[in-house]
């Protein structure tokens, strides 16, 4: 299980550890994780590290001192701009006893040159307090300016490690090639502003084995955690074995949603697939003609898995359907105008509430804003709490989109998702993530798995094409079904 820690949990941890372990063992096991992580990446002789006032930038004096030491292989030139105040803690004053006693050469500014082979960046960790401002703050655009390999100790510097939020407003941090994260991983790497100033996340869990770790509040998606659905199909088996979606949407000029969460759901194998529309468009989708196309004013769903809300509007009619949708008993997925006809509506929203948690709600951050009342700027500054409150709200899973999708429930179980990229930033994307979370569902899925199956496959399929070369730029929505199909296919078996 991939654990995601807050600050508060891995200070409880280090706090626990540090009763049990000599005085600095624990930033000397850090020293030693990133030196050799340092030595993975290296491309050059010059290494330039940076060490802040704090314990990262003890850790950063343990790398210097481990790449500098008179014992190392490594025909490395270590530079430290240490930046630390005159009162450093114990363990950090040895660790800088060590790198002084080192060939480390100090310097008091940034050297002029870029042609650093690795800059090592313990400026701050999990203990930045407040934005980076003044010199530091000159110093961490100077660094991201060089472009140059950097690796983060802990969390890049500036970078929230709870949020995956740049500490603000207008705050800056380090842009990382690679982090290495201490004793256990955390959530802000792998969310919002945090996949693109981490860089590739690895995990040094100094020596602490699971067992000594309390649960964490998050974890990270992987097919482990949906797994027991994934089974190969029985041959003894007919379409009705695999579930009814029924798409509800599709006003006026928004024909093409509907058609994009429908293909989602039939390339992912939902039995039979319908599409009800609000202003049917057609008798046949000929690019698709196994999607049945229905009006939604007078389609009778049976008992099919419902995906309300893409391309939808907010007529009356969408509204009527909204609240047929919400009395019954179907499994639903709910996404785009369906959301916002709700977000207006607290009797839509108690309803919702009532279900019972069988409702998956797909919101993106704007989505999700208007659900809770705030700005999307409030839902992006801590995506986290901003699933966690509107899952306990809606008593739904809810899956905040986005880079790094969250996934929450209303039990507080939360979810991140490290797959995807940024060619899903294109219009239709979302549709086909509803219609493939409704598959899911319709196949027997419990709604959490569902949603966290379809996000994780979602993004592996736009992983997929892009790693094949169409995308991230103009990737298109359309093409997403059939790489989920390989994808879950591939899982599948
Ligand atoms: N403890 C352990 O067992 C282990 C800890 N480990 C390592 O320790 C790291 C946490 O260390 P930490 O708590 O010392 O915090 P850190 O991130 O170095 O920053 C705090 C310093 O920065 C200062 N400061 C803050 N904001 C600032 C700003 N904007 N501008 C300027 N200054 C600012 C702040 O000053 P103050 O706010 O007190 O004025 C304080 O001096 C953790 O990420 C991991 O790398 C590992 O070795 C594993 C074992
Ligand atoms: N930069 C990104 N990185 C990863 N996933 C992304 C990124 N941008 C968008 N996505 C994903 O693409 C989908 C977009 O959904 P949405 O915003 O509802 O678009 P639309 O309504 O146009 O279909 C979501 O699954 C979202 O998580
Ligand atoms: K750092």
């Amino acid at each position: 299980m991939k654990s995601l820690y807050s600050v508060a949990e891995i200070r409880n941890i280090e706090h626990n550890m540090a009763e049990s372990l000599p005085a600095g063992t624990l930033m000397q096991r850090a020293g030693e994780a990133a030196a050799s992580a340092a030595r993975a990446i290296l491309a050059g002789r010059k290494v330039l590290v940076l060490a802040g006032p704090g314990n990262n930038g003890g850790d950063a004096l343990e790398v210097a001192a481990n790449l500098a030491g008179a014992d190392t292989d490594l025909d490395a030139e270590v530079t430290v701009l240490y930046l630390g105040g005159p009162a450093p803690s114990a363990d950090s004053a040895r660790a800088l006893a060590r790198a002084r006693a080192s060939k480390a050469v100090f310097v008091d500014s940034l050297p002029l040159g870029r042609d650093w082979g690795l800059i090592v960046d313990g400026l701050f960790g999990i203990g930045l307090a407040r934005p980076i401002d003044g010199d530091m703050r000159a110093l961490v655009e100077a660094i991201n300016a060089l472009g140059r390999p950097v690796l983060a100790l802990d969390v890049p510097s500036g970078l929230d490690a709870d949020t995956g939020a740049v500490i603000g407003p207008d705050g800056v941090a380090i842009q990382a090639t690679r982090t290495i994260t201490f004793i256990g991983d955390k959530p802000g790497l792998h969310t919002f502003e945090g996949r693109d100033y981490a860089g590739q996340v690895q995990l040094a869990p100094l020596g602490i084995d699971p067992g000594q770790r309390p649960a964490a509040g998050a974890r990270l998606n992987e097919p482990a955690l949906f797994a027991r659905h994934l089974a190969p199909r029985r041959h003894n088996s007919h379409k009705g074995s695999f579930g009814d979606v029924a798409v509800i949407g599709g006003a006026k000029g928004m024909a093409g949603a509907p058609l994009m969460a429908a293909r989602g759901a039939l390339f992912t194998g939902a039995g039979r697939v319908f599409v009800a529309a609000i202003e049917p468009a057609g008798a046949v989708d000929f690019v698709q003609p196994e999607i049945m196309m229905r009006d939604a004013q007078d389609f009778d769903s049976g008992d099919a898995t419902l995906v309300i809300g893409p391309g939808m509007g907010d007529s009356v009619t969408a509204m009527r359907v909204l609240f047929k949708a919400l009395e019954g008993k179907a499994a639903l997925v709910i996404d785009a105008d369906a959301l916002n006809l709700i977000a207006d509506s607290p009797d839509l929203q108690g309803r919702l509430a009532q279900r019972g948690a069988t409702a998956i709600v797909t919101p993106h951050p704007l989505e999700a804003a208007r659900l809770l009342g705030v700005t999307s700027a409030v839902v992006q500054g801590d995506r986290l709490a901003a699933a966690r409150e509107l899952a306990s709200r809606l008593n739904a899973v809810v899956v905040l989109k986005g880079s790094g999708t969250v996934i929450a429930n209303a039990g507080g179980a939360v979810v991140i998702n490290p797959t995807g990229n940024a060619g899903l930033a294109t219009a239709g994307s979302g549709d086909v993530l509803a219609g493939m979370c409704g598959s899911l569902l319709a196949q027997g899925w419990q709604a959490w798995e569902a949603a966290i199956g379809a996000v994780w496959v979602h993004g592996a399929a736009a992983d997929r094409l892009v790693a094949q070369g169409s995308g991230p730029i103009g990737l298109t929505a359309g093409e997403l079904p059939l790489a989920a199909r390989a994808v879950l296919n591939a899982l599948a078996r």
